[in-house]
């Protein structure tokens, strides 16, 4: 039966306000005096509907206001589904049942009628309980209306404080929870480059389970690459999806992760919100619950009508914390920069035309374009920073920074900060959040310099970054993408490092893909006269001495000596021979040069494995000979070098200048070494 009545009111008589009713009766009898009686009282009656169907047809077409709804219609049809069908369009009915029985009325509640009418009914019940319906639906929708606009203000004020991400996405989980049931909610953003994603498990009223990338992988017994791998598989979504239980268990079928999930947390389904942002970020918010079937269409409803806000919202942060990001990062680098300029001014250019520079040069423009990461190899002073910045300046990246560490002087309790950031909070006295220098160095190089004295633990970390391409701050809720090309250098012989087991074969071998061995000057003694030129001139026009040239007794004297030190010797010797000259005529050397090697003169010296070449004793023979002959060497010479300054190291006539060594350097390797700070004329050994 199909009735469409025709809407006019009858003539003389006002329409109930808001009233144009359905019935969805199945009793010929009853449809038709709810009618007589609803007419009566001024409600418009839009059409008589005796199954599910012909309800929701009249539904469509006649928009009526209210429904008085039989639960059971004919043939036994059940009158459920058109209740939620009414429950999603806020459209108030009412039921109308002979049956009183406990569970029918118990399940019908879930479908949140706004009346309950037992037949046989009093015309003035039935009225009555019309009355209050539209009553309580125009004030409920109002209500609910205020309380939706209260949540949008909650939670753009959530993503939008000055607090750590995983705190603004718990915030964010709390303010949906009354609205939106959950047992779990995964919550995150993400581009191509970052993933901020925290997820929070119910385990009480207000309580929750912080569940951070790290803890989810474990939970899942997931790896890294397994969890990337699935997520990749999962299908593209974007909007809002509703998956309960049925629902939910088929798409576990199709996805291994979310296999994974149900497994894990034992739930039964699913509300899914995706939001793209102007950013090209993604923001999604997972909600799952242990229930199967607990999320309704009015669900979809609010995350529908929060959207909008929530993305503006996101956008707005997104945009302030990109603009944070460029000004913090033009900072560092302003300040690097400066530093830079203070402490590089000599590198530019590498002199020498000798055949072992020129090997290596070639080698620097093979691998300078490709992206390889770099080793350079070469005692200390040999030019290996120079050289680093030759393969910077050489590949495409050379408009972005070369990022200098010194693995040697970084105060141990700063290192992974200093490498990797911290966000504020991360620990006593982050009061900032701060990039670390990976960050800082994002699509530049990174020049680790000193590579050999990194801290094993650091190592590990280290090689991560180098398989994943990503890094993690200190307190930071998720990986960040990071586009770094590596180079390393080390005065040390890094496979005697390895069989010691202080340097980690795997990192040896990503860090070795291309090794450049850079010579001692002893090797190549045809530049040694270009170099000291090139470094008189330097320091001349410094000093604003006129440069007359070299000596010739002084230049014999610097072809015949064997260069420990390398160039950073002859460079400091040839700044001395500039500061006690009168401007009057050639350099000459402030004291005579004390060869340390072997009278047969300057040939290839044993692998070097410390900053001093080892005096001429019996060959070692065993690893651990060469290792005790070098720390032994060392040691003799900073110990001596400690006695003639009187036990200082830092400032002039300090042991480090003496030696050639940053103070900082020295402090490391008398650490090394065992020797003790003291005072000079006491022994400075302990
Ligand atoms: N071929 C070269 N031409 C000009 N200057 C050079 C050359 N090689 C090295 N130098 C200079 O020698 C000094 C030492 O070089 P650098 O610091 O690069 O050596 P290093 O091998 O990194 O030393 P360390 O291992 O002690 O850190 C620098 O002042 C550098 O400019």
């Amino acid at each position: 039966m199909l009735k469409p009545l025709d809407a006019a009111p009858a003539a003389g008589r006002l329409p109930h306000a808001g009233g144009r009713v359905l019935i969805v009766e199945d009793e010929f009898l009853i449809a038709d005096s709810l009618k007589d009686i609803l007419e009566e009282a001024g409600y418009v009656v839009v059409g008589l509907a005796d199954s599910v169907a012909e309800a929701m047809q009249l539904l469509e077409e006649h928009e009526p206001n209210l429904v008085l709804l039989d639960i059971y219609l004919k043939g036994g049809e059940r009158s459920l589904s058109l209740a939620r069908a009414l429950q999603a369009r806020h459209i108030p009915f009412i039921y109308i049942s002979a049956n009183s029985n406990e569970s029918v009325q118990e399940e019908v509640a879930t479908t949140q009628p706004a009346g309950y009418i037992v037949k046989p009914f009093r015309k003035k019940d039935l009225l009555y309980t019309l009355e209050i319906a539209a009553y309580r639906h125009a004030h409920g929708l109002e209500q609910k209306l205020r309380k939706e606009q209260a949540l949008q203000i909650a939670l753009t004020d959530a993503l939008s404080a000055d607090v750590p991400w995983d705190e603004k996405l718990l915030r964010v989980a709390r303010l949906l929870q009354p609205h939106i049931p959950f047992d779990l909610v995964m919550l995150g953003l993400e581009d191509r480059e970052t993933t901020r994603a925290c997820s929070f498990f119910r385990i009480g009223f207000e309580e929750y389970q912080t569940i951070r990338p790290a803890d989810f992988l474990r939970m899942t017994g997931l790896s890294a690459e397994q969890y990337a791998a699935l997520r990749a598989e999962l299908p593209s979504t974007k909007g809002l999806v509703l998956l309960n239980g049925p629902d939910f268990e088929r798409a576990g079928q199709e996805s291994r992760l979310m296999q994974a999930i149900a497994k894990s947390f034992k739930v039964e389904a699913n509300l899914l919100l995706t939001l793209p942002t102007a950013q090209g970020h993604t923001f999604t918010v997972a909600f799952y619950s242990r229930q199967p079937q607990p999320y309704q269409p009015a669900h979809l409803e609010i995350l529908d009508r929060l959207r909008q806000s929530m993305r503006l919202t996101l956008e707005r942060v997104l945009a302030f914390d990109e603009i944070a990001r460029l000004s913090e990062q033009l900072g560092r680098e302003n300040r690097y920069l400066q530093e830079e300029v203070r402490t590089t001014a000599n590198f530019e250019e590498i002199i020498g035309t000798s055949a072992p520079l020129l090997a290596v040069f070639k080698q620097v423009a093979q691998v300078a374009p490709a992206d390889t990461s770099v080793l350079i190899l070469g005692e200390s002073g040999t030019g290996k920073e120079l050289f680093a910045r030759a393969v910077h300046n050489l590949s495409p990246r050379r408009h972005k920074l070369l990022v200098k560490v010194n693995c040697a002087t970084l105060p141990a309790n700063l290192i992974e900060s200093e490498l990797f950031g911290h966000e504020k909070g991360a620990f006593t006295g982050a009061t900032e959040r701060r990039i670390g220098k990976f960050e800082l160095a994002h699509r530049g190089t990174i020049f680790l310099d000193e590579i050999g004295e990194m801290p094993l633990d650091l190592q590990t970390r280290l090689l991560r970054v180098l398989q994943e391409k990503e890094i993690e701050r200190l307190g930071g809720t998720g990986p960040i993408k990071t586009d770094v090309r590596i180079i390393a250098a080390t005065n040390r012989h890094l496979e005697k490092e390895v069989a010691e087991g202080r340097f980690r074969l795997d990192l040896y071998y990503r860090l070795s893909v291309f090794p450049l061995h850079l010579p001692p000057l002893r090797d190549r003694s045809e530049d040694i006269a270009q170099l000291a030129q090139f470094f008189a001139q330097k320091y001349c026009r410094r000093a604003g001495k006129p440069y007359h040239g070299i000596s010739t007794s002084a230049l014999a004297e610097l072809l015949a000596y064997s260069w420990p030190g390398n160039i950073r010797e002859l460079e400091n010797i040839i700044e001395q021979a500039v500061i006690i000259n009168d401007g009057q005529c050639p350099l000459t050397l402030g004291r005579p040069l004390v060869s340390s090697w072997p009278a047969s003169g300057p040939t290839s010296a044993p692998t070097p494995g410390l900053y001093f070449a080892p005096p001429a004793k019996a060959e070692p023979k065993t690893l651990a000979e060469v290792k005790h002959r070098y720390d032994e060497t060392e040691r003799d010479t900073i110990l001596a070098a400690l006695t003639s300054a009187n036990g200082r190291i830092r400032g002039s006539g300090g042991a480090a200048e003496l030696l050639n060594l940053k103070p900082t350097t020295l402090e490391y390797r008398m650490e090394k070494l065992g020797i003790r700070k003291a005072s000079a004329s006491e022994n400075p050994e302990s």
